[in-house]
């Protein structure tokens, strides 16, 4: 494996953070660290780049053992959630940076920006000072202020959360690109469930610092490991007997005289989220934003196909 986190442990002031953690990633995969606040993303990523010492367990990286290696020399870098950009330079200067370190002459330094420069299409603003360019564009400077140095492992913390939900979008896709492309390997931490499924190769899901899932974003919503996953992605209505439904799968069709009433409708754009009373019970259902829109209090049935039943864990 290119790089291995084994029986990790991290304690602050006597107490677990994260708890004998394992899990794997081949070479250019976007590994997904996702889970509720507070869970321990954050720790993992500052034990992976050395920022805080772990109290047991060992990170590999390409066989190698990094654990107690200085951040410096571990070959891994870290974009933030803040750009953290030198406000007295330039985009071109802040991506030279980090070269300096590098025994490289001035014309192989000024190739490399160009061409970062070029990969992350930054040629209209590459001479502008940073101050004078927009969140978006700030944050493409910190990813390839990243990239430039070549590391073998890239750590990503909620890099896109200050931005717009368009430009995230725009962003998840550039990065997603430019991963392929580099053959980069990543690990991503989000909160953002719709960012996970969108990048992940694999989602490795936490829950106070233990891991719940580690698998792709599909299994984790179709197949999911134990309860805690089952709720953490997406909403389920319960059945009885122990039994469930996904909001999507579920059909409404309207009928003057069904038993369901829709209680609310929420207009998502490309869908719409349906809250329908039926039997004293609450169902979500989620529907394409296609055909009949359903308006409140309009009666509708309910139905659905047995193969999409799941079953409690
Ligand atoms: N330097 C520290 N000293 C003591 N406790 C800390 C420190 N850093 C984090 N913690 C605690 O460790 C736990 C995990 O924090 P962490 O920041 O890793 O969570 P997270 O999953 O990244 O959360 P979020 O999604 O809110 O950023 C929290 O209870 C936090 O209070």
């Amino acid at each position: 494996m290119f790089f291995e986190v084994k029986d990790l442990n991290k304690k602050y002031h006597h107490q677990e953070i994260i708890h004998r953690l394992s899990f794997a990633i081949d070479k250019g995969e976007i590994l997904i660290v996702l889970g509720p606040s507070g869970c321990g993303k954050s720790t993992l990523l500052s034990c992976i780049n050395g920022f805080e010492k772990v109290n047991g367990g060992q990170i590999l990286l390409e066989q190698q053992d990094i654990t107690t290696l200085p951040p410096e020399e571990r070959n891994v870098s870290t974009v933030f959630q803040t750009y953290s950009l030198f406000p007295n330079m330039t985009v071109r200067q802040n991506l030279a940076y980090g070269l300096k370190f590098q025994k490289l002459g001035k014309s192989q330094r000024d190739q490399l920006v160009n061409k970062m420069i070029s990969l992350l299409q930054l040629e209209s603003i590459a001479d502008m000072s940073v101050t004078e360019i927009s969140g978006g564009q700030q944050q493409r400077v910190a990813l390839g202020r990243s990239l430039i140095i070549r590391p073998k492992l890239l750590l990503l913390d909620e890099p896109f959360s200050n931005l717009d939900a368009n430009l995230r979008l725009r962003l998840r896709r550039e990065l997603r690109r430019v991963q392929q492309q580099l053959k980069m390997t990543m690990i991503f931490v989000t909160h953002d469930q719709q960012e996970a499924f969108a990048l992940g190769d694999k989602i490795l899901l936490i829950n106070d610092g233990r891991l719940q899932q580690l698998a792709t974003g599909t299994e984790i919503y179709d197949e999911p490991a134990n309860q805690f996953v089952l709720k953490f992605v997406g909403t389920v209505n319960w059945l009885g007997q122990s039994r469930y439904l996904r909001p999507e799968n579920i059909t409404l069709t309207p009928d003057p005289h069904g038993e369901g009433i829709i209680t609310q409708a929420v207009f998502q754009g490309p869908t719409i989220d349906y809250q329908v009373n039926l039997h004293r019970h609450t169902y979500q259902v989620t529907c394409l934003n296609r055909g009949h829109r359903f308006n409140v209090n309009e009666r509708v049935t309910i139905s659905y196909h047995e193969k999409e039943l799941g079953k409690e864990l």
